[in-house]
């Protein structure tokens, strides 16, 4: 399919975000060179997942990027996902209590309770609008990305 061209949200006041400008488009070559150095940093820091506004980018742009590890060692192996604009469309009531880390808050481990079930509406890297369903794992690492969009750790979740 041809990528369309989608536009990439500026964070900010959420209630400015309809009128948020877009500051990047997934046609743009900066965009994919961010996404690059995301990919990078991610993996230099060994993570699972990486938001732009930890590197000081503020837009939505969120990589989530599961593989087995120590606490979830039965978590799956994925491709890095990078999501732009990615929203949660629906959750089950369930949640689920899991260690989570965070590249921004180095050295602390917490208990976080997450859905244990989301669906997400995203653009991917070439524009395409996506709607996925995710769980477990996958599902809490995609809720910790975004709230990172939305200037939340997940020290702020820990009950
Ligand atoms: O700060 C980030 O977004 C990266 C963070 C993502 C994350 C980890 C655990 C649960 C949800 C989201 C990390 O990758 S922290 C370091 C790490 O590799 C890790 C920590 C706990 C469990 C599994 C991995
Ligand atoms: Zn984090």
């Amino acid at each position: 399919s041809n990528s369309r061209r989608l536009e990439i949200l500026q964070l900010g006041n959420p209630r400015l975000r309809d009128t948020a400008q877009a500051i990047a488009s997934s046609s743009d070559p900066a965009l994919q060179a961010l996404i690059d150095q995301l990919l990078v940093t991610m993996h230099a820091s060994n993570g699972v997942g990486i938001a732009a506004p930890q590197v000081g980018q503020p837009i939505c742009l969120v990589i989530v990027a599961s593989r087995p590890n120590p606490r979830y060692p039965d978590a799956p192996e994925m491709e890095p996902v990078p999501m732009l604009n990615p929203r949660l469309l629906s959750h089950s009531d369930e949640t689920v209590k899991g260690w989570e880390g965070c590249l921004s808050v180095p050295g602390i481990r917490g208990l976080v309770p997450r859905y244990r079930e989301i669906e997400v509406e995203y653009g991917d890297r070439h524009g395409n609008l996506r709607r996925q369903v995710f769980t477990d794992f996958v599902a809490r690492i995609v809720q910790h990305e975004v709230d990172h969009l939305n200037g939340l750790v997940f020290v702020d979740r820990v009950e």
